[in-house]
């Protein structure tokens, strides 16, 4: 039994992963990369899977946009089969290179889903003003994604990814090749971003620090077949004006938690995966591409 089934469900969460399973064909064979992973995130939850590398986070984020389908199992977000969400411009999703096309300004960028989908011209330019207005670049509307840092480019990846009022936000690594500095201004931004539009997030990362900072939860998943292994809550306890939560007591338990989680005693087959560290002791990570500052 996966450990969220514990959890009593809402009415409509805005996902519901039950008993999936992802098989993949190769020319080496068969991969499984998913396995009997069930997994809910409450209507505007901000939830983070993390993980070994290769052990299906990607895969899982994939489902739930209906990018992929499930071998067995089903994804529902908001109550419905994903494809409907999706036609329905349920979410919006923002990837780790911002990929934002070239030849359109900043403004242009934030507007195309909503050209795509046929809303009219002026209504477009308003929404997409309000967005780059949201994300602090207004200065910037008429510039060209060349002329912007990674930073600003991701920021106007996400609000592309709001253009369309999404209630559910799906990110996979979208700060993965930022600097420090702008990787903690962006996850700030995003938090702000959250709390302003109300939007659950799923949102895929190797940085523990950067999960524990972001999210109500965060689903530990374990390597290859990829399951839930736990799903550690995070505090989040309200600090004072100008104290940054990352340096907070309860910010340092968290990562120790979720680090611990990764590296715990339960780790069904350490020897071959990414966990080649899960015997060292817990503080001493050796985890290959995670990211445990
Ligand atoms: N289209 C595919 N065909 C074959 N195998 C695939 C395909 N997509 C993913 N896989 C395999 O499924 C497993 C999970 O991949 P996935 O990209 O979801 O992992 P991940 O946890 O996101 O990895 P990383 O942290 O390195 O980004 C890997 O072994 C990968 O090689």
């Amino acid at each position: 039994m996966s450990p969220d089934t514990a959890s009593a469900p809402t009415p409509a969460p805005a996902v519901r992963v039950s008993s999936v399973r992802r098989e993949f064909r190769s020319r080496t064979g068969q991969v499984v990369a998913l396995d009997d992973v069930s997994l809910t995130v409450a209507a505007g939850e901000f939830v983070s899977l993390i993980g070994p590398s290769g052990c299906g986070k990607s895969t899982l984020l994939r489902l739930v946009a209906d990018l992929d389908r499930p071998t067995s199992g089903t994804v529902e977000v908001f109550d419905r089969p994903a494809h409907v969400a999706r036609e329905a411009h349920e979410y919006g999703i923002a990837f780790q290179q911002a990929g934002l096309l070239p030849w359109r300004t900043v403004l242009a960028n934030v507007e195309l889903p909503l050209e795509l989908h046929g809303t009219p011209r002026a209504a477009r330019r308003q929404r997409a003003r309000e967005l780059v207005d949201l994300i602090g670049l207004t200065p910037f509307a008429g510039h060209y994604p060349h002329q912007l840092s990674g930073g600003m480019q991701q920021r106007v990846a996400i609000a592309r990814a709001l253009a369309e009022q999404p209630s559910l936000l799906l990110m996979d690594e979208p700060f993965g090749a930022l600097d420090e500095m702008t990787r903690e201004r962006m996850q700030t931004e995003l938090l702000r971003v959250r709390s302003e539009t109300g939007a659950a997030v799923v949102f895929v990362t190797h940085s523990i620090p950067e999960a524990v900072y972001l999210s109500d939860r965060v689903v530990v998943m374990s390597a290859r077949p990829g399951r839930v292994r736990t799903i550690v809550p995070v505090s989040r306890p309200a600090v004072p004006d100008g104290v940054d939560a990352r340096e907070d007591a309860a910010f340092f338990a968290d990562v120790a938690r979720v680090r611990e989680a990764l590296h715990g005693p339960d780790d069904d087959d350490p020897g071959t995966d990414d966990l080649a560290g899960a015997a060292a002791p817990a503080r001493v990570p050796a985890t290959r591409g995670m990211d445990l500052r």
